[in-house]
């Protein structure tokens, strides 16, 4: 595992994260079943919990955004295929923003790119992994078919709890 230059993390165990717009590929209510299995994914092997807020500010803040709508961090995205979706590392503002490319189609089959698996390895970055070089760990930098019941390698649960420790009920 790898974690960002000065190992930047949550200094607290409870956070907040916002669906500040949704993508049409699938029911909000699917976009939001998704997300959340994605942040339990982290939370079940370290202390964290994350708190949904429908508005104001948040930590972890998601949205969908298409090639040239700059999506005011300066980092467009590149259309169907290539990049999937990135995330900030810990911090103010930016800091744990997630950020999924409109132009992907988001499933959540194994067909298309499932909005879980990416938003689970995305979230590894909002919490303060960078990318593994195990491929079979879901911090590895290319998305690949995925067995959705396996999904954090020992690599992935090392990292984040280096970084957090493990669940208080483990
Ligand atoms: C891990 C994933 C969930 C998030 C990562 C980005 C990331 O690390 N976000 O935190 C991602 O999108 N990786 C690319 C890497 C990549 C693969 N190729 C590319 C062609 C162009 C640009 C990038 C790529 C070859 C063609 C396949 C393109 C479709 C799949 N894309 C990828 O696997
Ligand atoms: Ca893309
Ligand atoms: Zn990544």
């Amino acid at each position: 595992f790898s974690t960002f230059a000065g190992e930047p993390k949550w200094t607290k165990q409870v956070l907040t994260y916002r669906i500040v717009n949704y993508t049409p590929d699938l029911r909000p209510a699917e976009v939001n079943a998704a997300i959340k299995k994605a942040l339990s994914v982290w939370s079940s092997v370290t202390p964290l919990r994350f708190i949904k807020k429908d508005r104001g500010d948040a930590d972890i803040k998601i949205s969908f955004a298409a090639r040239g709508k700059s999506h005011n961090d300066f980092i467009p995205f590149d259309g169907p295929g290539g990049s999937l979706a990135h995330a900030y590392a810990p911090g103010k503002d930016f800091g744990g923003d997630a950020h999924f490319d409109e132009d992907e189609t988001w499933t959540q089959s194994t067909k298309g790119t499932n909005l879980f698996y990416v938003a689970a390895h995305e979230f590894g970055h909002s919490l303060g992994l960078a990318h593994s070089k195990h491929p079979d760990a879901l911090m590895y930098p290319v998305y690949r078919k995925f067995d959705p019941s396996v999904l954090l390698h020992q690599d992935d649960i090392t990292g984040i709890q280096y970084l957090y420790g493990p669940s208080p009920n483990s």
